[in-house]
């Protein structure tokens, strides 16, 4: 087994909170490891005071991590790239390293989302511009970014269309607080990963008006039922929606004030407007971009996705929370497992 200081150097693309985690997280295990930004102002910051004093303040960065806003310089000698920008910039993420890379590259994602405006996957993007024989992965999983950073006991999923690749990304990851799982279902993770933002803000818009736990785990069973029934259309593995990027993230992101999807949503339950909420929480909202994409793949595949679609009414077209919530409630009844 190749040790992770044997790896040729990684980069982080995108210096949020969760790719600051992830970039102390890979240099913490012996990595070599470039994280960029951006953000000149923010790396000069970064580099005199060795942490990322706007997104993670608490966590330390090990000595060898490097942190730049020269992407040539980044991607230097660099075959493989852990892209952690919101997913709306995924795409120009592509764009930006494509012509700094050779054709050897390996492409990580940790983007929670699909591709806004089409609910295009995010491997799609990626193998319409580097070629589908190309080999990624994207990992995605209960993982909140300050748990991480301060090597707290943390499991997620690794889902990718190569062994080698997900052989080598496990050897750089894991390390006694930090357990992996592998997978080959990039549908299936990807669509957990990006639906469990919509459900979250469900639960926070149900605790927000001040229902309760009743409510909020039936939010939580019934997502789960409709992202699986849309996830085994589109080809996605049962088990991923039992795992850690399905029922796994559901739970801590539906449960845990930590995730900004659930705050977003406590801030819509209380009466706050869509746009003052997510300039508050400050940090990206994946969840509002998650509902259209979820809409736009139930439509397209004819599948039906009651929560996901109350979701999108709320937040895109001003539906009251309250009547969203009853008409859910009174809707025609049916069997479980439908
Ligand atoms: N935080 C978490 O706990 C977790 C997050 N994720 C996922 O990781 C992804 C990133 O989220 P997170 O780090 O939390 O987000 P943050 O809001 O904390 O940070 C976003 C980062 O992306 C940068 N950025 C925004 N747009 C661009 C762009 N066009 N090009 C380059 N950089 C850009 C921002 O730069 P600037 O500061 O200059 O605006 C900022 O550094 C999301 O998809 C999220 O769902 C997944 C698991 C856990
Ligand atoms: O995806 C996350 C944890 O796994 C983070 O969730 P939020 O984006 O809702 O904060």
């Amino acid at each position: 087994m190749t040790k992770p200081e044997q790896f040729s150097p990684i980069a982080v693309l995108g210096s949020g909170s969760f790719g600051t985690a992830l970039a102390i997280l890979l240099a913490g295990n012996g990595n070599p490891t470039r994280l960029w930004s951006r953000d000149a102002e923010q790396v000069a910051l970064m580099q005199q005071q060795r942490c990322n004093a706007k997104y993670l303040p608490d966590a330390p960065f090990p000595s060898t991590l490097e942190v730049t806003s020269d992407l040539a310089q980044a991607l230097d000698g660099v075959r493989d790239i852990l892209i952690a920008t919101p997913s709306h910039a995924f795409s120009e993420s592509l764009k930006n390293i494509k012509p700094l890379v050779g054709n050897d590259v390996r492409l990580v994602w940790a983007c929670k989302g699909l591709e806004p405006g089409t609910g295009r996957f995010l491997h799609e993007l990626a193998a319409e511009m580097f070629g589908a024989s190309t080999p990624m992965a994207v990992l995605s999983g209960p993982t909140f970014a300050k748990e991480l950073a301060t090597a707290m006991p943390t499991a997620i999923t690794l889902a990718s269309n190569n062994e080698t690749l997900t052989n080598d990304m496990t050897e750089r990851l894991v390390n006694s607080a930090f357990r992996v799982y592998t997978s080959d279902d990039l549908i299936g993770v990807q669509l957990g990963g990006a639906l469990k933002n919509v459900v979250a803000v469900g639960a926070g818009i149900a605790d927000g008006m001040g229902f309760g736990a009743n409510a909020r785990t039936a939010l939580i069973t019934r997502g789960l039922a409709e992202i699986q029934r849309l996830g085994l259309k589109l080809g996605g593995k049962p088990e991923t929606f039992q795992g850690m990027a399905g029922l796994g993230d559901l739970i801590l992101t539906c449960t845990d004030n930590q995730s900004r999807n659930r705050r977003f949503g406590l801030a819509l339950g209380h009466g706050v407007g869509v746009e003052q909420a997510i300039e508050e929480i400050g940090q990206v909202v994946e969840g509002a971009k998650n509902a259209h994409q979820a809409v736009l793949l139930s439509e397209k595949y004819n599948v039906d996705m009651p929560i996901s679609q109350a979701i999108y009414r709320i937040v895109h077209e001003g539906a009251d929370p309250v009547q969203q919530a009853y008409e859910l409630l009174g809707r025609d009844l049916k069997q479980e497992g439908q």
